[in-house]
């Protein structure tokens, strides 16, 4: 069976992937099954750079094929913020309930209108020898007053996708999988999967 590791130690991430490789039947491995990797420096300041970085620097210790995935929130009215830093936002504990507060508490004087928001997710792919693939996936939406919702992590509670009334973590896994960030960007490297 093909084995892909994905270069991230971020649980929610982990589950999204291996939802969305289910069709193509290869064994997912993480950053969690390799205890003894030590984080990557994201020293990016674009989820390419960073994304690139980290598929770079784990396929080199590995020597096989790996995912990486460099993703975060990206909010109008903040002038992009969190964006490249979402996992931080909050501080380095990167503590998901105090990013997404903090975000409630900056935009807590701001009207509905101006809540517009979008998930952002470049994966890059990086094998031995071969020219790094990187692709970038995109969700708008917008974010809301208050958290909702049990599925997901991160800022999933606060995220409501455009043309739905339903916050992400409200949505199953299978619904998000249909519309998110994650999703775009890898639709984009089925032809990879596929001649893994
Ligand atoms: O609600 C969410 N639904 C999502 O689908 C999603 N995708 C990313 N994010 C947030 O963006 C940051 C990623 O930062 P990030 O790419 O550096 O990942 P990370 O540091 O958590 O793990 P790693 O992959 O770097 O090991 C983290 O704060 C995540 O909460 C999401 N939040
Ligand atoms: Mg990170």
């Amino acid at each position: 069976m093909k084995q892909i590791i994905i270069a991230t130690k971020n649980a929610g991430k982990v589950k999204d992937f291996q939802k969305l490789l289910e069709p193509f039947h290869c064994e997912i491995k993480s950053l969690l099954d390799f205890p003894e990797i030590a984080d990557v420096e994201e020293t990016g300041t674009t989820f390419e750079e960073n994304a690139t970085l980290k598929a770079e620097t784990i396929c080199d210790i590995v020597q096989q094929p790996v995912i990486a995935d460099d993703s975060g929130l990206e909010i109008d009215a903040l002038n992009g913020e969190p964006g490249v830093y979402s996992a931080r936002y909050a501080g380095e504990q990167k503590n998901d309930a105090d990013n997404l507060n903090k975000v409630l508490h900056n935009l807590k004087e701001t009207k509905e209108i101006d809540r517009t928001a979008r998930f952002v997710c470049v994966i890059a792919i990086a094998e031995p020898n071969k020219e790094t693939i990187i692709k970038r996936g995109e969700c708008e939406g917008a974010i809301v007053f208050e958290p909702k919702g049990e599925h997901g992590f991160g800022y999933d509670p606060i995220f409501r996708p455009k043309g739905l009334d339903l916050t992400m973590a409200e949505l199953t896994l299978e619904e998000k999988n249909k519309i998110s960030h994650r999703k775009n960007a890898l639709d984009q490297l089925v032809n990879w999967v596929k001649e893994l």
